[in-house]
């Protein structure tokens, strides 16, 4: 089964392109037919060229799924705010039918689509329209990507409670970012996510000083995506909650 994903964070900054570009890529070498999406981008100029790069074109230069960057990522704001709030500083709205036809159109090229969303699942897109609504719109489960450091596990907790509240199913949890010696917090974190959620963490990205965000190399990320198990528990989970149990223990 081909996996269609919203990939939520704890915060901004935690690791959401770094994951998503290397689950597509993983994917995609793995056999599945999967496109991405950045639907709304804030925090990006505006050039005589046109947009300078953001996620979106990471996504795109990791994954190398073809698609035309308007459907990849219909709407880019300016300010590097919530959607709604840089929406409002240029006098405009984020165009939500947009949005959602870029997504239809990219579902019908691809059996599946990673959809990165922007900072945490909360972060409003217009009044009253926030993350989660849009993660609901497009029927998508999420993956929450998560620090490693001292504070995650709140954090964790507060998005899974938070998105299982509004009605989303959560798939589990990907901390981005594991340093290769980790402190006390880091390594007793995980299991106490899994144990106060009783979601799974489904990996742990060693943190890779071979990134190279601007030149869309993504170091070693794709081959660990496979190599550590990760994106294959990622398509269990997704198998899991398609076939409606969302809880592995309990299948
Ligand atoms: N595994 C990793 N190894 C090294 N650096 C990482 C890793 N994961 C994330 N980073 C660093 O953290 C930065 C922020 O990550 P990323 O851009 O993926 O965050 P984000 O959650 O997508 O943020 P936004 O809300 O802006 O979309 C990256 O530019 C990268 O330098
Ligand atoms: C600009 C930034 N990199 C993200 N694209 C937007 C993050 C919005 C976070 C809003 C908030 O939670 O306060
Ligand atoms: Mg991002």
């Amino acid at each position: 089964m081909t996996p269609s994903i919203f990939i939520t964070g704890t915060d901004t900054g935690v690791g959401k392109t770094i994951v998503t570009a290397a689950l597509a890529r993983a994917l995609r070498d793995l056999g599945r037919d999967i496109g991405v999406m950045k639907p709304i981008q804030t925090g990006v100029a505006r050039t005589s060229e046109g947009w300078e790069p953001g996620d979106a074109e990471y996504l795109a230069a990791v994954s190398s799924t073809g698609d035309p960057m308007d459907l990849i990522c219909p709407v880019r704001l300016e300010a590097p705010l919530a959607p709604s709030v840089a929406a409002e500083l240029a006098g405009t709205a984020v165009d939500l039918d947009r949005v959602l036809a870029s997504y239809r159109k990219l579902r019908t090229r691809h059996a599946g689509v990673l959809i990165e969303g922007a900072g945490g699942i909360t972060v409003p897109i217009q009044k009253d329209y926030g993350m989660a609504d849009l993660a609901r719109a497009m029927d998508l489960p999420l993956l929450i990507v998560a620090r490693p450091a001292l504070g995650t596990i709140n954090h964790t907790a507060l998005t899974a409670h938070y998105a299982q509240a509004v009605g989303l199913t959560v798939l589990g949890i990907v901390i981005a970012g594991m340093p290769a010696e980790p402190g006390l917090a880091e390594r007793t974190s995980p299991a106490a996510i899994e144990q106060l959620t009783g979601l799974p963490v489904l990996g742990c990205m060693p943190f890779d000083s071979n990134i190279d965000v601007e030149r869309g190399d993504p170091g070693e990320t794709v081959e660990w995506m496979i190599a550590s198990g990760t994106a294959q528990r990622v398509l269990d989970r997704f198998s899991l909650a398609a076939s409606g149990h969302s809880n592995p223990e309990n299948p």
